[in-house]
C-alpha cells in the first residue's frame, strides 16, 4: 500500500459527517476538503491538517488495483495548463504560428487605423480597470492572491490615451463590447469566483501573448514605431507571470473538480468577449 499526493477536492454538506474511509477508498491519494461551515472535524487517523480557512488535507491509502482518475489536459503542471490547453484550443492556428513569426497570418492582413487602434485602447481600459477594481476592492479569499501582481494595465493605458490625445486625436468613448464585457465581470464577480478568475487569467495572459505580439504589429504599420506603454511592465514580465500563475494554480487547489469544470468552461465567454474587443482592430 502507497500513500500518494493529492490532487482531488470534495465539497460536502456541513449537515453531514464525513466518513473519511469510504471517500478514501474511492478515489485514493491526498484529499483536499473543504466544507462551508464550522463542523466537528472528523476525528480520523488520516486528517492530516484543519485549517482556518476550512480546508482539511486528508492523507489517503491508495487501494491496490484502483483504476486512476481521469487526467485533464495540462492537469499534472498545474490548474493553470489546463486553462491554457483550453484557450489555445480557441484560437485558430495560423494565429500562434504568426505570434511565433512562422506565418504572415490574419493580423498581418489587417489594416490598422488609428481610430480602430483608440477604440481597442478605450475598451482595453475599461476592461483592466473593471478587473483591477474588483479585484482591489474585494474582500473574498480566493482574490487575495491576485491584488497587485504587477501586470495592472489601467494606468499605463491611461496614459498611451493621454499621448494619442497630446497628438491631436479624439479620444472616443468605450464602446459596447467593452461595455458588456465589464458588466458580465461585475455580475459574476462575488458570485462565481470560479468563473472570475478565468477571466482573469485570460485577460492578462492573453494581453502578454498575442496582445503584445499585435501590438507590436500596430506599432511598426502606423505608429512609426512608438512602443506603447501597454505593453511595458516593471520588472521582468515572465517573472510576473510565473507569480501569477504560482498563484491560481494555489487558488484552483481548494476547487472541486466540477469547480474547475467551470472555471475552463467559461474561457469561452472570455474568448468571445475579448475577441470582440481585438475587432475594433480589422478594417
Ligand atoms: C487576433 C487575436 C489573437 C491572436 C493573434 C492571439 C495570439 C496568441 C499567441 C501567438 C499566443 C502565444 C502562443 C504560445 O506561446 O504558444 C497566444 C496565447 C494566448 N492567448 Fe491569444 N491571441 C488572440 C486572441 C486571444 C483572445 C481573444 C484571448 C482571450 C481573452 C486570448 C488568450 C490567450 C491566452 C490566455 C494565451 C496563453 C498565454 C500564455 O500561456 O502565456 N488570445 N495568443
Amino acid at each position: 500500500m502507497a500513500t500518494s499526493r493529492l490532487n482531488a477536492s470534495f465539497l460536502f454538506p456541513a449537515s453531514r459527517r464525513l466518513d473519511c474511509e469510504s471517500y478514501v477508498s474511492l478515489r485514493a491519494k491526498t484529499v483536499t476538503i473543504r466544507y462551508a461551515r464550522t463542523i466537528a472535524a472528523p476525528r480520523h487517523h488520516l486528517v492530516r491538517r484543519a485549517n482556518e480557512d476550512r480546508t482539511l488535507v486528508v492523507n489517503a491509502v491508495a487501494v491496490a488495483g484502483e483504476k486512476p482518475e481521469r487526467s485533464y489536459p495540462g492537469e499534472p503542471k498545474g490548474f493553470v495548463e489546463e486553462i491554457r490547453f483550453v484557450v489555445m484550443k480557441m484560437h485558430p492556428r495560423g494565429q500562434v504560428k504568426e505570434g511565433k513569426n512562422e506565418s504572415n497570418g490574419l493580423v498581418s492582413s489587417w489594416n490598422f487605423t488609428i481610430e480602430g487602434y483608440l477604440k481597442f485602447l478605450v475598451d482595453s481600459k475599461l476592461v483592466f480597470e473593471t478587473l483591477e477594481r474588483i479585484i482591489n476592492e474585494s474582500t473574498l479569499q480566493a482574490y487575495a492572491g491576485l491584488k497587485n501582481t504587477g501586470l495592472e494595465r489601467t494606468e499605463n493605458l491611461g496614459r498611451d490615451l493621454e499621448w494619442f490625445k497630446e497628438q491631436g486625436y479624439e479620444i472616443p468613448e468605450p464602446m459596447a463590447p467593452g461595455k458588456i464585457y465589464s458588466q458580465h465581470l461585475k455580475n459574476i464577480a462575488e458570485k462565481d469566483p470560479q468563473a472570475f478568475i478565468c477571466h482573469f487569467y485570460n485577460i492578462n495572459f492573453g494581453h502578454s501573448a498575442g496582445g503584445r505580439m499585435i501590438g507590436t504589429k500596430v506599432s511598426e504599420k502606423i505608429l512609426d514605431n512608438k512602443e506603447l506603454e501597454f505593453y511595458k511592465w516593471d520588472g521582468q514580465l515572465s517573472e510576473l507571470l510565473q507569480n501569477l500563475s504560482e498563484e491560481l494554480n494555489k487558488a484552483a487547489e481548494l476547487w472541486t473538480r466540477e469547480e474547475k469544470n467551470h472555471c475552463l468552461a467559461e474561457t469561452e465567454i472570455s474568448f468571445k468577449f475579448y475577441w470582440e474587443i481585438v475587432r475594433f482592430l480589422m478594417s
